[in-house]
């Protein structure tokens, strides 16, 4: 599967503040290309940090916009290890299809809840979702290409996993600050091998910068 990830952070690297509420880093030029980048993809892909936070729906915004016959929203994915979704979550309504990726410590109450609110479980892994078996599992239902949008933790632990491809962040001028405000890849960090990203490319948006880089995901 082809796994590309975009987030907006400040100067500073942060991607929202230290009590973790959303802020608008990007302008409407970055969120009119994030809209856009949403049709490309079979599925967008958050954690279940971002849901709690953000509320997010994950959806697109104008499918009309996106050409003739009208784009399909994506399918919407949530690594969310205890199943901590809320069921009244924009990201589980009816607008396309939703799947919950757990571990084996998910709570059973917490699953049929969901599965009640009409969401796909899938469960991979055991105190955490492992992420390369959940998306060779998504990838045999036909879903070849994911973007992921954050937040910090899940990021982290693709790119940590190896299963990146490409990376694209917009910097918006503003510093946020905070050594507890999420930052671009949060974890535990890496130690030795750190990853390398090349370059892509540079370009102005809005207020800041659009930086595009390939990852190399056979050498996390
Ligand atoms: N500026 C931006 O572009 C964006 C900002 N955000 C911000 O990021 C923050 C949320 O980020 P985080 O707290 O880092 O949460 P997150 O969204 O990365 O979710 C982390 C959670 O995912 C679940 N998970 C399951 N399997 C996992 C695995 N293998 N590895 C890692 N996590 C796994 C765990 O329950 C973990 O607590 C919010 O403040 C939100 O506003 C989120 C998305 C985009
Ligand atoms: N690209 C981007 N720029 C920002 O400035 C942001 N605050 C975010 N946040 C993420 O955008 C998503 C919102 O989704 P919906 O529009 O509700 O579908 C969500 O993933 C936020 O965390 N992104």
């Amino acid at each position: 599967m082809y796994v590309a990830v975009n987030a907006a952070m400040s100067v500073d690297g942060k991607l929202a503040s230290r009590e973790r509420e959303q802020l608008a880093i990007s302008g409407p030029e970055d969120f009119a290309r994030v809209e856009r980048l949403r049709a490309e993809y079979d599925a967008i892909m958050v954690g279940v940090g971002t849901v709690l936070a953000d509320d997010p729906s994950l959806t697109l915004d104008d499918p009309a916009a996106h050409g003739e016959p009208p784009a399909d929203h994506p399918t919407r994915i949530v690594a969310d290890s205890r199943a901590r979704t809320p069921p009244d979550a924009r990201v589980l309504d009816e607008t396309t299809e939703t799947y919950v990726l757990v571990s084996e410590a998910v709570p059973t109450d917490h699953v049929d809840s969901l599965e009640r609110a009409g969401v796909s479980i899938l469960e991979a892994g055991t105190s955490q979702v492992d992420l390369a078996a959940a998306l060779d599992r998504l990838e045999a239902t036909g879903i070849d290409s994911l973007l992921v949008e954050g937040g910090g933790e899940l990021i982290f632990s693709l790119v940590a996993a190896g299963l990146v491809d490409e990376l694209s962040v917009f910097v918006g001028s503003m510093l946020i600050g905070g050594r507890d405000a999420p930052t671009l890849a949060d974890g535990t960090g890496f130690t030795e091998d750190y990853p390398s990203v090349n370059l892509q490319s540079v370009s102005e948006l809005d207020d800041g910068v659009l930086l595009e880089y390939e990852v190399d995901c056979e050498n996390p």
